[in-house]
């Protein structure tokens, strides 16, 4: 154990924002899996790679309403030199696939989706034919294969489709749906409990506020970021700075297996800021306590013997943000089987200062000029500032080396709510 190592959780270490990142991904590993119905997979991480079991379109069939014929017997037909072919069937999508030995000089109608019956190799539209009798007047000449959709054409038995660590959406539903494909695996969800801390905070918002109180903006927050996350989330309750309390009821969480414990608050410096203690109390050991980073400094991550993480948020609203954004996701991502996130990049569109050592996470909001992405990097930056979320759409991050971000820079841009791929 290095000297950093060593003392990274006492009062006066800060790790970097990069090291405290890559601890998150060591200390932990991909929940189980399960098989479940892909109608219920949306929003799911695939815990296997799929190949197409079959060939799709399963036939060839017809991308028009029209008339299946042979190319060669129209050669050279057009407006003024029609010519005419006999009608002898009609298969309509939902029909089966028919066989006609004699087609020269024959034409079939055909509807969109319908199987095109071999001995035909082009449809010609209804639109370009007239129908006489039994004769189909054709006025164009259909290219070879022209609107038949090919056996295979959109997916070819045993090609690859999705890989392990896709997230499934209606695209990738849509395609497993085609395929036959009914149950995918995929990695379990994940189970989150968050506690509050504080004596200050009011839960119910049709209570009114007693002097000294505010109301609890940060678990409403919470729930509502994990929303359409593969996560269950559980109100482990409000502590009023009840330590005992706190200690029981944080067992309770552990006993339960729950996969991340979150609080917000009590991870300062102030006389009720007993989360590390509790966690150590409780045989939790502080993989790491405040990092370079701000708002947000006094992030903890820890982890106990039972396999349970646990992420201590600073109180302050957009500090507790910041947590759940830039640790709780990166951890969330490698537990769910997914890669690690790439930033967008973004014009700056006015500049600001900035702490030297520090990584700098701002409000910001960014909107598409032409083809690039423009961001204002909003005012209001404070910690405990909520107004300035309102307008922002994401969080431009400023590298720990930068004096000054300058109108013109190119500065890394996470969308607010967890850009999945
Ligand atoms: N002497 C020092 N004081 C502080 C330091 C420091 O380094 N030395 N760090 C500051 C920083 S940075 C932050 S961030 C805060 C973090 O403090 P805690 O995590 O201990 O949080 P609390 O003290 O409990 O609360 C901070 C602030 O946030 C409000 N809060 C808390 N919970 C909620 C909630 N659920 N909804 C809305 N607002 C909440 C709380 O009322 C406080 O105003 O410490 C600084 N101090
Ligand atoms: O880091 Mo604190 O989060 O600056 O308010």
């Amino acid at each position: 154990m290095n000297d950093n190592q060593s003392n990274r959780y006492t009062e006066n270490y800060l790790i970097d924002f990069a090291q405290a990142q890559q601890l998150l991904i060591e200390h932990s590993s991909p929940v189980d899996t399960e098989i479940v119905d892909i109608n219920d997979a949306s929003g799911r991480v695939l815990a296997q790679s799929i190949s197409s079991p079959v060939f799709v379109p399963p036939f060839n069939n017809s991308a028009m309403d029209g008339y299946a014929v042979n190319s060669q017997d129209l050669c050279g037909a057009d407006q003024s030199n029609p010519i005419s072919l006999e009608l002898i069937g009609l298969t309509a999508a939902g029909d089966n696939i028919e066989s006609i030995t004699d087609t020269k000089g024959k034409a079939w109608k055909i509807m969109t989706g319908a199987p095109v019956p071999e001995g035909f190799d082009s449809i010609i539209p209804v639109e370009n034919t007239q129908l006489e009798g039994n004769q189909v007047v054709c006025f164009s000449t259909p290219k070879l294969a022209a609107h038949i959709r090919k056996r295979g054409e959109d997916f070819s038995e045993g090609e690859a489709i999705t890989s392990w660590g896709t997230i499934i959406n209606a695209n990738t539903v849509m395609a497993f749906a085609a395929l036959g494909i009914a149950k995918v695996k995929v990695f379990k969800k994940v189970n989150v409990s968050v506690f509050s801390t504080g004596k200050e905070l009011v839960d119910d918002p049709n209570q009114s506020l007693k002097p000294g109180q505010i109301r609890n903006s940060n678990k409403p927050f919470i729930f509502e970021w994990f929303k359409d996350l593969p996560v269950e989330v559980h109100d482990a309750g409000t502590n009023f700075d009840e330590v005992e309390k706190f200690v029981t009821d944080l067992q309770q969480e552990l006993n339960k297996g729950t996969e991340i414990i979150i609080s917000s608050g009590a991870v300062s410096m102030g006389d009720f800021d007993f989360i590390p203690q509790t966690i150590k109390k409780l045989g939790g050991e502080i993989i790491f306590h405040k990092s370079k980073i701000r708002p947000g400094k006094p992030i903890l991550f820890a982890k106990f013997p039972n396999g349970s993480y646990y992420f201590g948020l600073p109180g302050n609203p957009i500090s507790s943000a910041i947590g759940l954004r830039f640790f709780v996701s990166s951890l969330l991502r490698n537990i769910l089987g997914l890669p690690q996130e790439k930033p967008l990049t973004a014009v700056v569109q006015n500049g600001m200062n900035k702490k030297v050592g520090f990584r700098v996470i701002l409000k910001a909001a960014v909107n598409i000029n032409s083809t690039k992405l423009e961001t204002t990097i909003l005012e209001g930056q404070e910690s405990f500032k909520i107004k300035p979320l309102t307008q922002a759409n994401g969080w431009a991050v400023a590298p720990e080396n930068k004096e000054t971000i300058e109108k013109g820079d190119i500065i890394d841009f996470y969308p607010t709510m967890l850009y999945w791929q």
